[in-house]
């Protein structure tokens, strides 16, 4: 019986998985696709704007959202059962699409399509790392090797483990493919550094590295790789496996995030200034959501990745829809503790409401 194909994509926070596959699905070339999205941070954001794309292939029911956790931490609970349900789906399906978390191991999730009941039916096409070019040619993965040493000298005890390299090199070690996204903001030689990074952390294996700007990526780039890696993965072990060769399960206890609730924006350019300085500030990783805006009947699209903002009206408020701001801030553990929530959420209301708040942040 012929197994479905299915492909991962994942990719650091704010890279552009939900875009490329946003631009998939639009230019799906008549495949029927099933969706599975998982996001951090539990807004249910990237499947709303992807059931919101606008082509027939965006129905809300081609459209799972797992938003109880990581996907590779929940594969038991959340994706081998909405696996069994899409299997029973099959003869209506051409190609499973699954967007992963921008802080999940791709690893643990390929594996899990060894799992019996799954591995009889489908099989990983291929797995599709997206890259945001901008911020690996800014470094914003590695250690500056100087500042490191210095502060190695420092405190011999230091222990280097930065969780934006490791994630961003096991995300490229399980890929089939790497999109070097956002080439639409770097130039040749950011391009040829974002490149030179990627194959730095494949260690070694030949990839596929294709550049894009939007996702713009053909399908048949993207789905027909016909890999087969869940037979494969076991070689592409992550530093989690390899540091804990007896199996210890990994968690996300280096990143949290929390949803910031304000009321409607009073002015969007200065809430967009506001919140810029308020995420170089506190070192935040990315915000995303929808904001209300006074006296405008369109829902905002907040889309923040480090201070690199976007904002548009993506669609008019449902009757009887709740107009409210509701963004989803995504850190470093160790950066948003229970203070910097309090003062980032402050920050955010404050700032809607078009009023600096009167403390700087400590
Ligand atoms: N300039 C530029 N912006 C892009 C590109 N691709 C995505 N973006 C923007 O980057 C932001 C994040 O894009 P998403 O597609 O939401 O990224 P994601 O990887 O799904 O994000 P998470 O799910 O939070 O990890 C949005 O503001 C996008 O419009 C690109 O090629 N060029």
């Amino acid at each position: 019986m012929q197994k479905i194909p299915a492909t991962v994509v994942t990719g650091f926070l704010g890279a552009g998985k939900t875009t490329l596959i946003r631009n998939l699905l639009q230019n799906a070339g008549g495949r029927r696709i099933a969706l599975i999205v998982n996001e951090f941070g539990d807004l249910g954001f990237d499947g709303d704007l992807l059931k919101g794309c606008g082509a027939e292939t965006c129905r809300e029911e081609d459209v799972v959202e797992l938003t109880n956790g990581c996907i590779c931490c929940t594969v038991a609970d959340d994706f081998i059962p909405t696996m069994e349900k899409l299997i029973e789906r099959a003869d209506q399906l051409d190609h499973i699409v699954i967007e992963t978390s921008g802080l999940a191991l791709p690893q643990p999730l390929v594996a899990a399509f060894n799992w019996p009941e799954v591995k009889a039916r489908v099989t990983v096409d291929g797995v599709v790392t997206v890259i945001d070019a901008a911020a690996v040619a800014a470094g914003r993965f590695a250690d500056d090797e100087d500042r490191l040493a210095a502060a190695r000298e420092a405190d011999a005890s230091l222990d280097h483990d930065n969780p934006l390299e490791e994630l961003f090199e096991d995300q490229i070690r399980a890929a089939d493919l790497v999109v070097l996204n956002k080439a639409d903001l770097v130039g040749t030689d950011g391009m040829a550094a974002a490149r030179e990074a990627v194959e730095a952390a494949a260690g070694g294996r030949a990839l596929k590295v294709v550049p894009s700007s939007g996702g713009r990526l053909a399908a048949e780039v993207l789905l027909g790789i016909g890999a087969g890696t869940e037979d494969l993965i076991a070689s592409r072990r992550s530093h989690h496996e390899i540091e804990h060769e007896g199996g210890v399960a990994h968690d996300h206890d280096d990143f949290d995030s929390f949803i910031a609730e304000a009321g409607p924006v009073a002015d969007v350019a200065a809430f967009t200034a506001g919140l810029r300085d308020l995420i170089a500030r506190e070192d935040v990783l990315r915000v995303k959501g929808f904001a209300a805006v006074a006296d405008k009947p369109m829902r905002l699209v907040v889309q923040a990745v480090g201070a690199r903002i976007e904002t548009y009206f993506d669609r008019a408020w449902k009757p009887g829809e709740a107009r409210e701001t509701r963004l989803v801030v995504i850190g470093l553990h160790d950066r948003l503790d229970g203070a910097a929530e309090a003062r980032i959420a402050a920050w955010i209301a404050a700032l809607a409401a078009g009023e600096r708040p009167a403390s700087a942040a400590a």
